[in-house]
């Protein structure tokens, strides 16, 4: 799956991700309408208007990106319903030949992350049949628990040749509190962008490893520093857009090769059409105006790291 990222980056020449990031204060009138219409002003109503939205969005920008992040937590909020609408939307992405990445930030004791791993990332066995439940191809996970709640992630992922973005540097204005903290001289991101290195060395793909890192775009200096821990990992970098990360910040994220990273936007492109810059377009073509954020960000971030 990393040499998939890796081809479908230089093809599209989009270091880009789109985050499926569904709020229903983003979504247009007439597309909920439409859902409250068919199911009621209910959980049920409320899937089906994430899922037609992130549809036309998919719809709009597919040939232009490489990838899609969909942010579990917005469809969580609907409970199973919503669930569903994630599983739908993940589906949907991989006919339409895109790399999903799940941001769902799991991590636990090494018996539950197995579970949680089989279940985004490998196969669960019921009786004599297997079945791949959410079949993300990466999952961003958290490292707090340490190597044992990491390892059954890495296991799955070797088995199905699929990887992870593990949070190193977060791009949230609190991330300092324990991520910046000094051990034994040095911030705690950077030892877990060390063990990070390492937990990769032996998934590899033909240029990357499997096994990548979560760095904010809202911390350029960071970003700069654990590129050099870390050259094989990609790196997931949210933050860019709504969060203030601008593209000039972003170009010692990326290798010389002109890969090793890959920039996230959620709000900034599937609530495009609320922007001002994009009011032309009208919520009634709010696909549309999402499709030109895309290109603009391209055009954003390449010009960035063509300077
Ligand atoms: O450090 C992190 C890790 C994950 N995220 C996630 O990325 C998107 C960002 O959304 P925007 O609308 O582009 O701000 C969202 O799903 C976060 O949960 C992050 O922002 N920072």
């Amino acid at each position: 799956m990393i040499n998939k990222l890796c081809d479908k980056i230089k093809k599209t020449n989009a270091p880009i991700v789109v985050g499926l990031d569904p709020m229903l204060s983003y979504i247009p009138e007439q597309v909920q309408k439409a859902a409250f219409d068919a199911y009621g002003e209910t959980l049920e109503g409320a899937a089906e208007a994430i899922w037609q939205y992130n549809k036309a969005i998919v719809d709009a920008v597919h040939d232009l990106i490489p990838a899609v992040k969909p942010q579990i937590a917005m469809y969580e909020q609907f409970g199973i319903e919503g669930l569903k609408a994630f599983q739908k939307t993940v589906d949907y992405c991989r006919e339409k030949d895109l790399v999903v990445i799940g941001d769902v930030k799991r991590g636990d004791i090494g018996s539950t992350s197995a579970a949680y791993a089989v279940g985004h990332l490998g196969k669960v066995q019921v009786g004599s049949k297997t079945y791949s439940a959410f079949n993300e191809d990466f999952a961003t996970v958290n490292p707090y628990l340490g190597t044992d709640g990491i390892k059954p992630f890495v296991d799955v992922c070797k088995e199905e040749k699929k990887g992870l973005f593990i949070l190193v540097k977060t791009s949230n204005p609190s991330s300092g509190e324990f991520q910046d903290q000094l051990i034994d001289g040095r911030p705690l991101y950077e030892h877990v962008a060390e063990k990070v290195a390492a937990w990769g060395e032996d998934h590899m793909g033909d240029s990357y490893s499997y096994i990548g890192a979560v760095v904010g775009a809202t911390y350029p200096e960071v970003g700069k520093i654990l590129r050099k821990v870390m050259p094989k990992s990609f790196i997931l970098v949210p933050g860019y857009g709504a969060q203030g990360g601008k593209a000039s910040d972003l170009v010692h994220y990326f290798n010389e090769d002109g890969l090793g990273a890959i920039v996230n936007s959620s709000r900034g492109i599937i609530a495009a059409y609320k922007q001002e810059k994009y009011a032309q377009f009208g919520p009634e073509n709010f696909a549309d105006a999402s499709r030109q954020a895309v290109l603009d960000m391209i055009e954003d971030i390449n010009g960035a790291l063509q300077k």
